[in-house]
């Protein structure tokens, strides 16, 4: 039994996710304390909701979705009903392995994960480190879990402000550049249903292809930018204003709140 602690934004992807992938609301409870939400969880996908004592009694597998801020209140309250038979799952960005520890206490079996809100879909992308407490047993119990919502790979816990990052907070810079796209669309005239659809493909096809080349970016960005072309002279303006230099020091923003958020 798998028990979310945390049904927000995060925790809700992952549960429909865990939903649309073979576990039934029999195997999966919820805890979460805004009430109406938790009876709305109910409502939509027939998942009981419990407090946080009962999880930890009747699952054996807790995924922490709750805010990086509320993370030690959570444990706290969790030291003394986790022990070593259960696995507990962390996907709050910054909260480190050695911090889910000292609050458990114990020598409870501790990942940290990095997943992303694609998981709805079953094309989540999730980091995973491991406690100093996790088996490699309980390392590939929690890979084949989160495998049944996307990929997964295995990273030093050190990359993990990095995956947050890039993988975790990457799905909001590709809805920015959609949003961007649309936007543009609209202003040159276009019907907003028409651009949206011209939008949404093009980043499923540009997506695909770069999954299925394995190509570097460039390159593929290269076969499309004609000599003296329409897309030469889009990426002109892009480079003009420091589009390139925006985005990484937005990525490196990302990293350092992270990082800023594992130091409490
Ligand atoms: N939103 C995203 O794309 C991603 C979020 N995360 C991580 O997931 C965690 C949750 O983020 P969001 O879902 O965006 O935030 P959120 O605010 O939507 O969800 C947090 C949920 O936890 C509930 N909650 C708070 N304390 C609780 C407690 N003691 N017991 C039960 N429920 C409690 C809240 O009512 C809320 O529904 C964060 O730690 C974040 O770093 C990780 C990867 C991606
Ligand atoms: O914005 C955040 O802090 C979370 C972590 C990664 C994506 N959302």
């Amino acid at each position: 039994m798998i028990a979310i602690v945390g049904a927000g934004k995060m925790g809700e992807a992952l549960l429909a996710g865990f939903l649309g992938t073979g576990y039934t609301p029999a195997d999966v409870l919820v805890t979460e304390s805004r009430r109406e939400h938790a009876q709305d969880l109910w409502e939509r996908f027939g998942v009981e909701s419990v407090d946080v004592a009962t999880a930890a009694r009747r699952a054996d597998t807790l995924v922490l979705a709750v805010k990086p801020q509320d993370m030690v209140a959570l444990l706290n309250e969790l030291s003394g009903v986790v022990d070593s038979r259960h696995l507990v799952i962390s996907v709050a960005a910054g909260v480190t392995t050695d911090v889910l520890e000292k609050h458990l206490g114990g020598e409870v079996a501790v990942v940290r994960a990095m997943p992303n809100t694609p998981a709805l879909r079953g094309v989540g992308m999730t980091a995973l480190a491991a406690g100093t407490h996790a088996t490699a047993e309980a390392l590939d119990r929690t890979e084949r879990l989160l495998r049944t919502v996307g990929d997964v790979v295995r990273v030093q816990e050190r990359h993990m402000d990095t995956v947050t990052a890039i993988s975790g907070s990457g799905p909001a810079y590709i809805y920015f550049v959609a949003e961007t796209m649309v936007e543009a669309g609209v202003a040159m005239g276009m019907p907003r249903d028409i651009a949206q659809h011209l939008v949404s493909q093009t980043i499923t096809g540009a997506a695909e292809m770069l999954r299925e080349s394995g190509e570097h970016p460039v390159m593929l960005r290269e076969a499309v930018t004609s000599p003296g072309g329409t897309t030469a002279a889009a990426l002109r303006e892009l480079e003009r204003d420091g589009v390139r230099a925006a985005f990484t020091n937005a990525i490196e923003a990302a990293g350092n709140r992270s990082r800023q958020l594992s130091e409490g």
